[in-house]
């Protein structure tokens, strides 16, 4: 019987793909960040959207459940569980092949996770981030989609016709990987794969959220800004200290990083978010809410509307004086039909909610 380590290829040296061992100090100060444009767009799998991993073939070191949390993934090092080092992530044991004589894994050796969007939509780029990830992160991963209605678990998905969205692509350790897409399809479900095993920190699924149409005509009157409604932000004068697309989130904010806060400006401008609303619809009823913005919350907001991509501007909510910390409620007396809205805010400072409370068209 040959021995395998004699046979085998000599160790390639640590290339690109690679990540050198961890060097001690702060763990991300030789992670490879990744700029793409489509990180701008949601998450659509956020889990404070509703996005769950509902299975995954292993998780022996470290649970699923890690890929969608909202926050960057931490590492703490020489912690260890009974199983091994405690990692913030999703990472399967290694695989193994069959025989003495075959002990490495076969070519299409993989682990796979089901992903359930928070809300629909079509997926931009996906971003897989092996933060902490050294000398176990995966060599390939490739995503594939489906569309299903209702809520299906994880045995009608084995049933579902996929297609795929990001082909098996290589992977880079300690490191954000970024693959943009280009199917336009309304997707519901992913399926990812890691090849052949190994541990991924965090997936953020970016694109344009579509969601059911036939559920938002049976609620009616609903918030037309939500980002679970559809609504998305366009663009920004801002995103210094953190992102607009907080606005739009569900729930409240509970410290001042979970809302959308502009630097404080030296000129004589004012900040500003240009929002698509869910559909073309009519605005009843405005909720600004400066929750946990105390010494730099915005001193007025005012929004404007416009009926169409060429529509011009027309005032909804002429400047309004703002509380610090205060949920306002501002009723709209004469609603005009819009498909996106200009949230204007003077100077500067924070923001966390808005919400705008109407029907579609
Ligand atoms: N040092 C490690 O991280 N080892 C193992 N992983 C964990 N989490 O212990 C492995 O084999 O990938």
């Amino acid at each position: 019987m040959p021995n395998p380590a004699r046979t085998a290829p000599a160790e390639p040296a640590v290339d690109d793909l690679a990540a050198a061992p961890y060097p001690g100090g702060d763990p991300y100060a030789d992670y490879r960040p990744a700029d793409f444009a489509f990180t701008a767009l949601p998450d659509l799998a956020d889990r404070r959207l509703g996005g769950a991993v509902l299975a995954a073939g292993d998780e022996f070191f470290a649970d699923r459940e890690n890929l969608l949390k909202p926050d960057p993934a931490e590492f703490r090092p020489h912690t260890f569980t009974a199983k091994g080092q405690l990692m913030d992530g999703w990472e399967t044991r290694r695989r193994r092949g069959r025989t003495t004589g075959a002990p490495h894994p076969g070519p299409d050796d993989h682990d796979w996770a089901l992903i359930r969007l928070g809300v629909p939509g079509t997926v931009r780029g996906v971003l897989v981030d092996t933060a902490h990830f050294r000398g176990n992160h995966p060599l390939a991963v490739s995503v594939e989609a489906t569309e299903l209605p209702g809520t299906p678990g994880p045995e009608d998905l084995d049933a579902a016709d996929w297609h795929p969205l990001v082909p098996r692509s290589p992977v880079r350790g300690h490191a954000a990987n970024g693959y943009p897409v280009t199917d336009p399809r309304r997707v519901t479900h992913l399926r990812i794969r890691q090849y052949p095993d190994g541990g991924i920190a965090r997936l953020r699924v970016h694109g344009e959220p579509r969601p059911d149409r036939a559920w938002l005509t049976a609620l009616g009157t609903f918030d037309l800004a939500a980002l679970a409604h559809g609504g998305t932000v366009e663009d920004a004068s801002d995103r210094f200290f953190s992102s607009p697309v907080n606005l739009i989130m569900p729930g409240t904010s509970r410290v001042m990083g979970e809302g959308w806060e502009t630097r404080r400006r030296r000129d004589r401008g004012a900040d500003w978010v240009r929002l698509r609303l869910a559909g073309r619809g009519l605005i009843r009823a405005v909720e600004i809410d400066t929750a946990n913005y105390l010494g730099n919350a915005a001193g007025w907001a005012g929004l404007q509307g416009r009926d169409g991509e060429d529509g011009a501007w027309f005032d909804l909510l002429p400047l309004t004086r703002l509380q610090p910390d205060t949920l306002h409620r501002l009723p709209l007396d004469r609603p005009r039909p819009a498909t996106h809205v200009r949230l204007d805010v003077l100077p500067d400072g924070g923001i966390a909610r808005l919400r705008l409370h109407g029907s579609l068209l």
